[in-house]
């Protein structure tokens, strides 16, 4: 399935696409296995870097900002539910930090984010020695850098801002592929861990949709808690079925699906997304059990119900102010929003009330570039030490090797 949003700013279509399934006779989806997955999640990452950073007039301009805006009033209101004060947060695939002032808000303790577009990299990486100049990997972006100078509350696209009040820490890498556990391994247990509008880019196979929900089994602590936006798949299903062909949308988006999917009466008829219901099985087998899952359209009809979530919606502005701002969402990002649901697991077990949180002396309340972890999956690290044998680097420890990597990437 590829997707995409009309956006002035955007880098025009594009198009990770989501979990492949085949549903087999009994009905029950099973994934494929896909040799392309590490081309998927470099092209997730690619698009992620090479999205322009807005100025504000840019952003409030964008055909999708009252979308954009309900989506953090979702978020939010999430994060009110289940974040506490002193809280650890995980946050995965933490993108430009976008969520970090509502992190704040919830008064949280420590905070992690990790995301795969890594700015404060540019490693040009070969698959052997001899084919670095033909066919260079190149691993660049711009999306943790600006996690990390919007942490710091360095002036940025939007505003300069106080300091955050809790120490973070930051990490590039595939969360999905990286054993998180051992990462962390002194950061865990965390209280509350979030994966905001990615979850679904960890459902390419099914190795790395068991190891996202092992990551954040392990880190959590019992009854921690796992908050998270992504496609509805059945919402995506039923609009796929009611299209002429295999692609729909409206003026502010469209999904398109692959010929494979032609035949959309047959029964093996393979998807790029993930069905919830295989979604909870799987996260069931990892010790998360379901709090609950709500199409974006339900989640608003029943927090709109309540007086403090109304206020949040007014001050965001997705419906406008309620006084001279009568600007809201417009009916076609009114669909979008169906096409999301949000979700909430919980980790089995009792709270240990003894136990201290989590050890946050590994965060900082200022982070530096050389501050930013950089974990990378075993394939590429080996191609490192590769490429730097090649040039006579081989003894540097592979950090060191990244940074004078990423000259040659300039
Ligand atoms: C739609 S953005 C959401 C960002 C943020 N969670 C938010 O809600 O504003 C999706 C993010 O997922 C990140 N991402 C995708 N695949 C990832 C992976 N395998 N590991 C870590 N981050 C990933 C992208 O780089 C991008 O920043």
């Amino acid at each position: 399935m590829k997707r995409g949003y009309q956006e002035s700013s955007s880098s025009g279509s594009f198009g990770p696409p989501h979990s492949k399934f085949k549903y087999n006779p009994e009905g029950d989806a099973q994934f494929l296995e896909d040799d392309n997955t590490k081309i998927f999640a470099k092209k997730v990452a690619d698009h992620y870097s090479a999205r322009t950073n807005q100025t504000l007039e840019e952003r409030e301009a964008s055909p999708i900002i009252h979308l954009k805006k309900l989506n953090n009033w979702i978020k939010s209101v999430l994060i009110q539910l289940y974040a506490k004060r002193g809280d650890a947060v995980l946050d995965l695939a933490c993108g430009k930090g976008g969520d970090l002032i509502k992190w704040d808000k919830a008064r949280i303790g420590y905070y992690v984010g990790i995301d795969i577009a890594d700015g404060s990299l540019c490693v040009v990486l070969a698959p052997s020695p001899k084919k670095c100049m033909q066919e260079p990997l190149v691993i660049c972006g711009v999306v943790i850098e600006d996690c990390r100078r919007r942490y710091n509350g360095d002036a940025d696209h939007h505003q300069r801002r106080k300091k955050f009040s809790f120490p973070a820490r930051l990490i590039c890498g595939d969360c999905f592929e990286v054993r998180l556990d051992k990462v962390l391994a002194e950061d865990a247990p965390f209280d509350v861990c979030s994966c905001q509008f990615a979850m679904h880019y960890s459902w390419s196979t099914e190795a790395r949709a068991r190891r996202a929900l092992a990551n954040v089994s392990a880190l959590l602590r019992p009854g921690g808690i796992f908050i998270g936006t992504m496609p509805d798949a059945n919402v995506i299903v039923k609009k796929l079925r009611e299209a002429e062909g295999l692609q729909f949308g409206n003026s502010v988006y469209w999904i398109r699906f692959d010929e494979e999917f032609e035949n959309k009466d047959a029964v093996d008829c393979p998807e790029w997304i993930v069905p919830f219901h295989v979604f909870k099985t799987l996260a069931e087998e990892y010790g998360l059990e379901l709090v609950f899952v709500k199409n974006s359209h339900v989640f608003v009809d029943e927090y709109m119900k309540k007086p403090e979530f109304v206020e949040l919606m007014r001050r965001l502005g997705a419906l406008g102010d309620g006084k001279e701002d009568q600007s809201t969402l417009s009916p076609d990002e009114w669909e979008v929003a169906y096409l999301y649901l949000a979700f909430v697991l919980r980790k089995r077990g009792q709270p240990d009330q003894a136990r201290i949180s989590s050890k946050r002396d590994k965060g900082k309340m200022n982070l530096s570039k050389e501050d930013i972890i950089i974990t990378l999956t075993l394939p590429v690290q080996i191609r490192i030490r590769y490429f730097l044998a090649a040039y006579g680097h081989a003894d540097h420890p592979l950090g060191v090797c990244v940074l004078n990597l990423g000259i040659i990437g300039d």
